[in-house]
C-alpha cells in the first residue's frame, strides 16, 4: 500500500451535483494540480461511474468510494474488490457513515481488498467503533463524527477529543493502522490541528468539492503539511 503516503489528504467527491459526469474529472485534474505543486499526496474518491475513467487518466491516488463484500459473479449492481482493482484505482473507502456495512461484511470486504494489495480506509464514529476496526487490520482509520459531516466546524474544533481518543483506541489494537479524521474539515489550519491531534491525514468533502475555487482551497489545506 505505498500509493498512499502520509500525511493523507483524501478528497470524497461523494455523489454532489459539482461532481456528475465529467466535472469528476475537471475536479480529479485540480486535486493533481495542487498535489503536483505542493508535493503532498492528495487522493480522490470520485463517484463509481467515473472510477475507471479518471484513474486511467490521472497520476494520484483513486479509490473507490465503497467496495462490497461480493465475489466475482451474479452479484447485481454490487461492486466487488476485483472490480474496484480492474478500474485502475488502488483502493477503497468501506463502511461510510452515508453507506454503513455490517461488521463481518467489512471483514470480508478488507480480507479479499489485502489479497488484492487494494488500500483499505475503514470509516468510523467514535473511539470504540474505530477499535472495533482496527482488529481488522485495515490500512487505514478515518474517523468521522456523522453529525460534523457537511458542516461549517471542524471536528479539530468541535470534537478533538474524538481524533485523539481514536488514535491512541487504535494504537492499542494494532500500532500499524494509521488514523485519519473528517468532518468539517475545510482548511490549512484544520489539517495541522488534525496532525497535532495525532492523525496521519484527513478525510473530506464539501469543503473542496463545493468550492467556487477547488484549487485555492486545496493549496489551503496542504499548506502546512
Ligand atoms: O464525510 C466526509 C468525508 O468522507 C466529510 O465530509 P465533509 O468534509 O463535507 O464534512
Amino acid at each position: 500500500m505505498s500509493e498512499l503516503k502520509t500525511p493523507a489528504v483524501i478528497v470524497n467527491f461523494k455523489a454532489y451535483s459539482e461532481v456528475e459526469g465529467g466535472k469528476a474529472l475537471k475536479l480529479a485534474e485540480s486535486c493533481l494540480e495542487v498535489s503536483e505543486e505542493s508535493g503532498i499526496k492528495i487522493s480522490i474518491c470520485p463517484p463509481m461511474p467515473e472510477l475507471s475513467l479518471i484513474a486511467s487518466a490521472i497520476s494520484i491516488p483513486v479509490l473507490s468510494q465503497h467496495v462490497d463484500a461480493k465475489k466475482p459473479g451474479s452479484a447485481t449492481g454490487w461492486v466487488t474488490p476485483q472490480m474496484v482493482a480492474a478500474s485502475g484505482a488502488v483502493g477503497s473507502l468501506l463502511n461510510h457513515s452515508e453507506h454503513r456495512m455490517m461488521l463481518a461484511d467489512i471483514a470480508a470486504a478488507v480480507e479479499s481488498c489485502r489479497s488484492l494489495d487494494l488500500v483499505t480506509v475503514v470509516c468510523t464514529d467514535t473511539a470504540v467503533t474505530s477499535a472495533a476496526a482496527a482488529s481488522l487490520s485495515p490500512d487505514f482509520i478515518a474517523v468521522e463524527p456523522p453529525e460534523l459531516i457537511g458542516g461549517d466546524v471542524s471536528v479539530t474544533d468541535a470534537r478533538p477529543e474524538v481524533v485523539s481518543e481514536a488514535v491512541s483506541a487504535v494504537r492499542n489494537i494494532n500500532s500499524s493502522v494509521k488514523v485519519l479524521c473528517g468532518a468539517g474539515v475545510k482548511t490549512g489550519k484544520d489539517v495541522s490541528k488534525a496532525i497535532e491531534l495525532g492523525a496521519a491525514g484527513v478525510l473530506l468533502a464539501s469543503g473542496v468539492v463545493k468550492a467556487a475555487n477547488p484549487k485555492e482551497i486545496l493549496r489551503d489545506l496542504v499548506q502546512y503539511l
